[in-house]
């Protein structure tokens, strides 16, 4: 059998929205494709025992990413991990709380800042992670772009100095608020651990890296450029130098008029878009730039009907004009459903 690496990339079509090219027909994958609104993903999930079993099982792992390409083949898989799995692999203490959402040990003082482990032996932890990477990079059809992933540092650290997800990330702004310079420090250390864990996933297979900054716009002004800005673009000047032909995706969420020249600030092929800014003016304000990815409301996936049609052909029209990847503006809900993804798909595809 040939190896993945022997097909010419450019033919891959991931590849050639994030080039800049203007295809005729996006290509699309889904934020959260693996997961519970499939009921192939809750069986494989109760295989595992539970969510963070199934990250560390590269098998399964793996079976779970490949699930929604064999069910739809999007024209990207995203590798099945977590972005809390890095404050894991500094040495905090992370757990799933059933129907609850993710639970860590807090880091609140400089001391705390200090006490992380060395960025060197993140590995011992991730490597798991990059053995999913390779399976799935043998495993995949050569058509799929494999995506690897990680947080944004901002993100991570609303995270690691709350311990759990907050509505407006009062714990890390409190942080911020009371010792810049630690925060700084704890901003660094994730920035560094995220280059090392990029990387590596590059090296076991990634095509592509995305950077998940999902509270990024809880962070205003002067904070933006400092915790959103500065630390995406340190990510991938650095992953840049090390892989100079892999293509980074963005996603400041609800950057809202800041998603304007992001791609271009932080230097990544292309943005990704939430649904709260709309396409038209993302069209001519964002895509002027380069590729952009998105933005379908995930909860059409649940309503379906005409609508998700309409909205679907509103999208891939207002974004005809440049390089587009379809997506979603954030995850799809384990209150999808499936059929609806194919009603996209159909809209989309035609
Ligand atoms: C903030 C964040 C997290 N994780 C992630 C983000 C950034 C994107 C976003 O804003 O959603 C990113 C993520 N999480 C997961 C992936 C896998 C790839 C994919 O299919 O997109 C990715 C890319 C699997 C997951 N991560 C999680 C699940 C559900 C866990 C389960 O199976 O019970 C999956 C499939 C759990 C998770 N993980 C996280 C939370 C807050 C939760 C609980 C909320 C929820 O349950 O949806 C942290």
């Amino acid at each position: 059998m040939k190896n993945r690496n022997e097909v010419n990339m450019t033919q891959k079509t991931i590849l050639r929205a994030l080039s800049g090219e203007r295809l005729p027909t996006p290509p699309v994958w889904m934020m959260r494709q693996a997961g519970r609104y499939l009921p192939e993903y809750r069986a494989t999930r109760a295989q595992a025992g539970d969510f963070l079993s199934l990250c560390y099982n590269p098998e399964l792992a793996a079976e779970v990413t490949l699930q929604p390409i064999r069910r739809y083949a999007f024209d990207a898989a995203i590798l099945f991990a977590d972005i809390l799995l890095i404050p894991q692999a500094l040495g905090l203490d992370l757990w799933f709380a059933t129907g609850e959402g993710p639970r860590l040990s807090t880091v609140t003082s400089a001391n705390q800042v200090a006490a992380l482990r060395s960025t060197d032996a993140i590995h011992d932890t991730l490597n798991p992670i990059y053995e999913t990477v390779r399976i799935l990079s043998r495993e995949l059809p050569r058509e799929t772009t494999l995506i690897g992933f990680a947080g944004a540092p901002w993100t991570v650290a609303t995270y690691m100095i709350a311990g759990r997800g907050t509505p407006d990330q009062g714990p890390a702004h409190a942080f911020k608020a009371a010792d810049r310079a630690a925060f700084s420090a704890l901003i660094d250390k994730i920035t560094d651990a995220t280059i090392e864990y990029l990387s590596a996933q590059i090296n076991a297979g990634a095509e592509v890296v995305k950077l998940f900054d999902s509270w990024a716009g809880s962070l205003k002004g002067q904070d933006f450029d400092d915790f959103a800005l500065t630390p995406a673009k340190r990510i991938i000047a650095a992953l840049k130098a090390r892989h100079p032909a892999t293509p980074v995706i963005a996603f400041p969420r609800e950057a809202g008029a800041r998603y304007a020249g992001f791609a271009r600030a932080v230097g990544a092929d292309c943005v990704a878009l939430d649904n709260s800014v709309s396409a038209d003016w993302a069209a001519g304000n964002v895509q002027t730039d380069g590729c952009v990815q998105g933005n379908l409301d995930p909860r059409l996936l649940v309503t379906g009907g005409d609508t998700l049609e309409t909205e679907t052909r509103r999208i891939v029209t207002a974004f005809s004009g440049g390089a587009h990847i379809f997506n979603l503006g954030h995850g799809i809900t384990p209150d999808a459903d499936p059929d609806n993804v194919t009603r996209m798909l159909a809209a989309i595809r035609g």
